[in-house]
């Protein structure tokens, strides 16, 4: 169906219900701008201005400046500062000015001298003073979005801003770089052009592959993240197979292995494992933590080797993991830029901490056993402390992340621990919790990956027996888990949660002492 010229134009206006201010992105490098009052909002206006037009020659008039102003602006050729106390010809030449006094009678002498000579005006004291309001700015390289709340609420317009700058991909930028490319060759006239690029950008609006539409992007940035998941981890299955399969080498051995399989199944209990996986997947199911360490606290129990423990979790986890974490990509709960900066350390860390394990794990199993045992129990008493801790809205965002990644894919490969450390850390230090469990749990799914590929690859510990039983035992408590999810009190599930934890640490460790 073809669309006309004149439709094209309505379908694109929405009616203004209840805001009426009328957006306009201004050259402002080119205007002549002052600020009267030198005080916290004086400098918050300032510093919009200079981020977004740095260009901008701004004068800033107040009878004092507060000293984080005359920081801000020291060295910066383009702010003028005058101190003076305001008179009506300070107005002069100008084409913007913007009050931010402390007197609300002087405020509107302002705004009544700059509309006598022609100025349009901001104040920040009183709304129904402004000519036009300062927004909420979110920029994208060439996107910018500007937030306004009809005055309503700025910190609403604020924390808009936060959700749209994690949310919009960082590749938004080269979208508009190549559709710019694209646009200076299409032909045809005005009606066929805007029919050729509603074509090209439909997929944006369909929330497909942003990348698709655009022609030049890599072959990367074309696939989806979720097909790149599942290829992933359909590789990483099959490459430790191969790996496997490359180790036991000759078809004697093979048999041998099959024998010492079924031997080891009667042997360390198959039951006790699949009860392992059901309680992890139930619980980690239902509040998107704990498998690692659940898992591998009852695995304890039952006598199997640490390396064999923490190999086999890990691979059972990356699926369980890996469905968890595709779900949060698809709901869009993913930081695609958080991902990357806990993906890399989380890997390393979690390849250096199954190598630790599979040096030490097998020769001093013994011993390691009521250390990785007090760490749990470590970890059962953050969990306790989840459910007493409030979030902190007001801290700064914690950005420096790559340590906590580091030293939580390391210190995972012992026993689990990636989501109450990593994930609980980031939350405490000020991070969203919906996208610091999304990006979390994907980047677990790497890190296991890596952890596995160390401990089949490199290390040649795979327990196909342990893994089965945990992965069975996870199908069978993964569809009650999700029933579960969202109708149980999450405080008093991290308070008995926490304690099986500690319990079972502590038994392990009391059974050390008494040996
Ligand atoms: C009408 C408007 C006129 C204008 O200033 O342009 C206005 C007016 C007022 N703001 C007040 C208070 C606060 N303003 C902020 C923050 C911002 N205010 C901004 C814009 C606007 N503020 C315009 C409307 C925009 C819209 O339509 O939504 C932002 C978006 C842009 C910018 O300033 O650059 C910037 C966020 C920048 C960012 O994204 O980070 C915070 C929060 C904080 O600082 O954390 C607080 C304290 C908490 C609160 O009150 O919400 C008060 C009461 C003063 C008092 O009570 O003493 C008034 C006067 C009144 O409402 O009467
Ligand atoms: N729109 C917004 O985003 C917000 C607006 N406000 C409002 O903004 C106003 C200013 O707040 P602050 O900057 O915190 O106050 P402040 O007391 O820190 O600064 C006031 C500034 O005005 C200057 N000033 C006062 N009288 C003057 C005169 N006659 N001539 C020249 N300079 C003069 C002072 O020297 C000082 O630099 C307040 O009325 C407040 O209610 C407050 C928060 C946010």
């Amino acid at each position: 169906m073809k669309e006309t010229l004149p439709e094209i134009i309505q379908s694109n206006q929405g009616e203004a219900i209840g805001n009426k201010l009328f957006p306009i992105f201004l050259k402002l490098e080119e205007l002549k701008i002052i600020i009267i009052g030198g005080g916290n909002v004086g400098l918050e206006k300032l510093t919009a201005l200079c981020k977004n037009a740095p260009a901008t020659q701004i004068t800033v008039l107040a009878n004092k400046f507060s000293p984080e102003l005359l920081h801000f602006a020291k060295n910066k050729s383009t702010i003028l500062l005058i101190t003076k106390s305001y008179e009506n010809s300070d107005l002069n030449g100008f084409q913007i000015a913007i009050s931010a006094v402390n007197d609300s009678t002087l405020s509107k002498q302002i705004t009544d001298d700059a509309h006598d000579k022609g100025l349009l005006v901001n104040a920040a004291d009183k709304p129904e003073y402004c000519d036009f309001y300062l927004s909420s700015i979110v920029t994208k390289g060439n996107l910018k979005i500007a937030i306004s709340t009809n005055g309503k609420s700025p910190t609403v317009a604020k924390r808009l801003k936060e959700i749209l700058t994690d949310t919009l991909p960082e590749e938004i930028d080269q979208t508009l770089e190549n559709m710019s490319s694209i646009r200076q060759k299409l032909t045809g006239n005005l009606p066929q052009k805007i029919i050729q690029l509603n074509a090209i950008t439909k997929t944006l609006i369909e929330g497909e592959s942003k990348a698709t539409t655009m022609g030049k992007s890599n072959w990367l940035s074309s696939l989806s993240l979720t097909k790149i998941i599942i290829f992933g981890s359909l590789l990483a299955i099959f490459f430790m197979v191969l790996g496997y399969a490359i180790i036991s080498n000759l078809p004697p051995t093979w048999i041998a292995n099959i024998q010492s399989y079924s031997d080891q199944l009667s042997k360390t209990n198959f039951y006790w494992m699949l009860l392992a996986g059901f309680l992890a997947q139930l619980v980690d199911g239902a509040m998107g933590m704990g498998y690692g360490v659940l898992s591998t606290t009852f695995l304890l129990q039952s006598g199997v080797s640490i390396a064999a423990v923490s190999s086999s979790v890990h691979m059972a986890e990356m699926f369980s993991v890996g469905a968890a974490g595709i779900s949060h990509y698809k709901y869009k709960h993913v930081n695609k830029k958080l991902l990357l900066r806990l993906a890399i350390p989380g890997a390393i860390g979690a390849i250096c901490g199954a190598l630790f394990i599979g040096a030490f794990g097998n020769k001093y199993g013994k011993m390691l056993r009521p250390f990785i045992s007090v760490y749990t129990m470590y970890l059962g008493i953050r969990i306790i402390q989840k459910a007493f801790k409030k979030r902190n809205k007001d801290k700064k965002k914690l950005t420096n992340v790559t340590p906590v990644a580091l030293s939580g894919g390391f210190l995972d490969a012992f026993g689990g621990g990636w989501g109450p450390l990593v994930t609980s850390t980031l939350i405490s230090g000020g991070r969203d919790p919906k996208y610091t469990i999304g990006t979390s749990t994907l980047t677990k799914f790497f890190t296991s990956i890596c952890s596995t590929a160390t401990f089949v690859f490199v290390l040649g510990e795979a327990h196909f027996n342990v893994i089965a039983g945990l992965i069975f035992g996870g199908l069978i408590a993964a569809p009650i888990a999700a029933k579960l999810s969202g109708k149980l009190n999450l405080k008093t599930m991290f308070i008995c949660v926490g304690s099986l934890v500690i319990l079972c640490s502590l038994k392990v460790i009391w059974s050390a002492i008494m040996k």
